[in-house]
């Protein structure tokens, strides 16, 4: 006997021998362990081994025959459809066959057809038990499986995120997820995707749910702020753009509660948006094969239930505080991202057809562009015990307490500090979250920020990688390296190395191009001349034009993510 491979199986749990009817001299020998499932089928005195990792295995379910039993103990769900089983509190067994079945689903990297590429196919292992004569005691041994490999899957999910949820006695991960969808996002297909390719995922890893269709813009962050969010600890997950994540993200930010919400939630994304950065950049981070299929691979990281800490930018304008977690943009890619709308309908490919027709009217425009250089990265986050002058510094209890309307249009600065903002208004929403460590807009920068004045054809920031499926922006960025990544092109950059610069941009060489700055900062603000227009775009967003200034908030949300 000759084994192929070895299996992953440091001291299996449970083991057991699976004979196939159909072909003599055929077994399979099915071991289980915390790494996962070893399938090790021996047939005329060869060995062949499959090694299904645990963390490609999404859930499990005990069956019981409904028409008549099946030849073969296990196979790939790409073979033949082999009998029907239905589910074990059903009336419609067949009361002949005792056996029992456990269907495993496991979501599997596979080589995709394309030379070098990789995909992920779903597989399901199905196990019949029939060794005892009465269907009770076949159900128990199945179960038995059942239990054990989703005790393995939640003792993952622990040791990933610990902050999370679990009852000590029941291993089924049962806390709810809130799915939020946009059936406008992209192209308007949000809810056959969800119906066609996510449900069905979330029914293999026994999810359980609520779904909230938006029904206008705002709906998500209101929902975000007025909704217990408590009973979501599976976590929030928006089925659209980058634009509805933002929404999520700031209406989180309007909750006093908002501080240990962002410890314990983990927020998702499955993209059906006309950009999709983020999701693109977590799969990116983790070596996912997302471009094979961006859904599948996004909700896969949303069943599996693991998490990963994502960098949030605090984002302050003369009115407003945001906060975001993809870009932040004023000029040319801005332009193209906001003016293009009218040409949604073709979906991404908007973006390329309206680079063109701004290249041959480029606009530049005037403008303060300031930073503060990262002094190393994974550590560039602002320290609040530098001392800058001018500088609001808070205390824990004035962090906890600090807010800012963002209905009111006119703010006062209360505090001494200056980071604490209140509304004149009694009724506006206050925004709450982490205090500035910058100081205020309109105030003066300390020595060691970079001052350029200037006439800009762009200035772009970017945390994750990519802006956008096809756009690796920051290729060098981690999605918590405590970094903005900001790219500033002055006026009078050559049009062949403006071209350059955007061609290079679906691979990343566009950090190199001359005439173009790249550079790893904790922090910025740009100061527009407001009379030359341009627009000015938050997570892809519009905002009005305007003085701005933006800082790294480290680690402060977790995304699903398949973090190993
Ligand atoms: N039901 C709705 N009708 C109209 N607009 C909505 C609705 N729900 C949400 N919105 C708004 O649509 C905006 C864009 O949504 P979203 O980001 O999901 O899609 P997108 O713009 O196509 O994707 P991307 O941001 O990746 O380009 C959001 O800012 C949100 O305010």
């Amino acid at each position: 006997m000759e084994a192929e491979e070895d299996c992953i199986t440091p001291s299996p749990t449970l083991e057991e021998t699976f004979y196939i009817l159909s072909k003599k001299n055929s077994v399979y020998r099915v071991k289980l362990s915390e790494k996962g499932l070893c399938l090790q089928k021996e047939y005329n005195g060869n060995v062949k081994n499959e090694t299904i990792a645990l963390e490609d295995i999404i859930g499990c379910r005990c069956m019981r025959s409904k028409r008549f039993a099946q030849k073969c103990m296990w196979h790939p769900s790409s073979s033949k459809k082999y009998h029907k089983v239905v589910d074990e509190n059903s009336m419609e067994w067949d009361e002949k066959d005792v056996s029992a079945y456990l269907y495993i689903y496991a979501y599997i990297i596979k080589k995709g057809k394309v030379k070098s590429t990789k995909k992920r196919e779903r597989m399901v292992i199905t196990l019949r038990f029939r060794s005892y004569d009465k269907y009770e005691d076949n159900m128990r041994e199945a179960q038995k499986w059942k239990v054990t490999i989703k005790y393995y899957m939640n003792t993952q999910l622990k040791t990933s995120f610990p902050s999370c949820y679990f009852t000590s006695t029941d291993v089924k991960i049962d806390n709810k997820i809130l799915m939020i969808l946009n059936p406008k996002s992209g192209v308007g297909k949000a809810r056959e995707v969800f119906q066609s390719k996510v449900v069905p995922l979330l029914t293999e890893a026994d999810i359980n749910y609520d779904l909230h269709v938006t029904r206008h813009a705002h709906d998500a962050r209101n929902l975000m702020r007025t909704q217990n969010m408590w009973q979501y600890m599976g976590g929030i997950v928006v089925i659209g753009g980058d634009g509805i994540l933002n929404e999520v993200i700031n209406g989180l930010m309007e909750r006093p509660d908002w501080e240990t919400l962002f410890q314990e939630l983990k927020l998702g994304i499955i993209p059906s948006g006309s950009g999709n950065g983020l999701a693109k950049s977590i799969s990116y981070a983790f070596n996912e094969p997302y471009d094979q299929s961006p859904i599948l691979v996004s909700a896969l990281n949303i069943v599996r239930g693991i998490a990963t800490p994502l960098d949030i930018v605090r984002v302050e304008t003369k009115n407003q505080i945001l906060f975001s977690f993809l870009s932040i943009g004023w000029g040319l890619l801005s332009d193209v991202d906001i003016e293009s709308e009218r040409i949604r309908a073709i979906g991404s490919q908007r973006f390329t057809v309206w680079t063109v027709a701004k290249l041959i009217g480029l606009r530049t425009y005037r403008g303060t562009v300031s930073y503060l250089p990262v002094k190393s990265e994974k550590t560039c986050s602002i320290s609040s015990e530098e001392d800058h002058d001018n500088r609001s510094v808070m205390s824990e209890e004035g962090r906890r307490d600090s807010f800012y309307s963002v209905g009111s249009r006119k703010s006062t600065y209360l505090s001494a500090a200056g980071s604490s903002y209140e509304s004149l208004r009694e009724d506006a929403i206050r925004t709450f979250g982490p205090p500035t460590n910058i100081p205020p807009l309109g105030q003066v920068l300390p020595a060691d920020w970079v001052i350029i004045k200037g006439e800009f054809v762009l200035v772009h920031a970017s945390y994750p990688t990519h802006l956008m499926t096809d756009c690796i922006f920051a290729p060098s960025a981690k999605l918590d390296d405590g970094c903005i990544w900001l790219c500033v092109i002055k006026s009078g950059i050559s049009r062949a190395h403006l071209v350059q610069f955007l061609l290079g941009m679906s691979t990343g060489t566009h950090t190199n191009v001359p005439q173009v700055d790249f550079l790893p900062v904790s922090a910025f603000r740009l100061e527009p001349e407001i009379s030359d227009g341009g627009h000015l775009t938050v997570d892809g967003e519009l905002i009005e034009l305007g003085p701005l200034q933006a800082e790294i908030l480290p680690s402060l949300a977790n995304v699903f993510a398949r973090a190993h």
